[in-house]
């Protein structure tokens, strides 16, 4: 984070599709050296993010695991490390969201919600944070939370408690990381139209309930949020520690 000449190291987990796609490439327009993470059965789509990323400018890596699985991602970890070494940038964007009535959710449902959303977001952390202490040259955390950390779901009761951890584990990592430099925040999208909510937002009467509810008027796109995640990643940004921000249009503040 020293040298704003050079290119930055950026790794951005889940970034096959939508808003980790997204921000890979917003990172490949300031020509940065772009990790594309991607869960191994995704390789096609993560081949067209790093295609986008060069075509803006910057350099892509593409780089596969399951950010669930520890051998995983210290694999990764040591992948990245060879072909870039320590991090800058580090984006906790992967995730996942199945849409399920609450009696319907059985343990494996909610292990592997939490195993991707909340476990990937610690081990992949952990272990690129530890390189980036070794290094001592500072960066940045930004992990994609949720309003949902804040609100609740009906048929996302498991995901929301994800959500709220991720939030959590900012918070903390915001004091442990400071001292070596390196700020830790949450971005927490409204609802943003990628594959993760297709099917819920094509059921009757969600897009006219959201229409009503987000005062700037649409749903969100994945460069709202890349943007925001880009804005916390700046020089000016560098007293932003454990904040989460909302990236919701609004949506959240309107009650009535
Ligand atoms: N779309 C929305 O309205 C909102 C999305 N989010 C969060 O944004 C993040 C990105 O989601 P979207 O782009 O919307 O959905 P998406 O379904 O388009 O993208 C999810 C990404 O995560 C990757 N992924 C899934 N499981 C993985 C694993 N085990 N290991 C590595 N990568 C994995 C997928 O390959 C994909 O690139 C998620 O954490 C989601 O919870 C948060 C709030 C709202
Ligand atoms: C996937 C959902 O549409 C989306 O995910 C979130 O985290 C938001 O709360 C939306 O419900």
């Amino acid at each position: 984070m020293t040298n704003t000449d050079e290119p930055q190291r950026v790794l951005v987990t889940g970034a096959a599709r939508g808003i980790g796609r997204a921000t890979a490439v917003r990172f490949g327009r300031d020509r940065a050296r772009v990790a594309v993470n991607y869960p191994p059965g995704e390789l096609e789509h993560a081949q067209r993010t790093a295609e986008l990323v060069t075509a803006a400018g910057g350099e892509p890596y593409l780089v596969a695991a399951d950010v669930a699985d520890p051998a995983q991602v210290t694999a990764m970890a040591e992948a990245v490390h060879a072909e870039f070494g320590p991090l800058d940038v580090l984006v906790n964007n992967a995730g996942i969201c199945p849409f399920a009535d609450f009696f319907d959710i059985d343990v494996e449902l909610w292990d592997r919600t939490h195993q991707v959303n909340l476990r990937g977001v610690f081990l992949v952390t952990q272990a690129f944070t530890r390189q980036m202490v070794e290094a001592g040259r500072g960066g940045r955390v930004v992990s994609v939370s949720s309003i949902s950390a804040w609100v609740g779901g009906s048929q996302q009761v498991h995901y929301c408690a994800t959500k709220a951890g991720i939030s959590s584990l900012m918070k903390s990592l915001a004091i442990v990381l400071a001292p070596h430099g390196i700020t830790c925040n949450a971005v927490l999208p409204g609802t943003i139209e990628t594959d993760i909510n297709r099917d819920d937002l094509a059921r009757p009467g969600k897009r006219e309930m959201f229409a009503q509810r987000i005062p700037v008027g649409r749903t969100g796109v994945p460069d709202d949020v890349a943007g925001a995640i880009w804005l916390l990643t700046r020089p000016e940004a560098g007293y932003v520690n454990g904040a989460e921000l909302l990236v919701d249009g609004g949506m959240f503040v309107n009650l009535q």
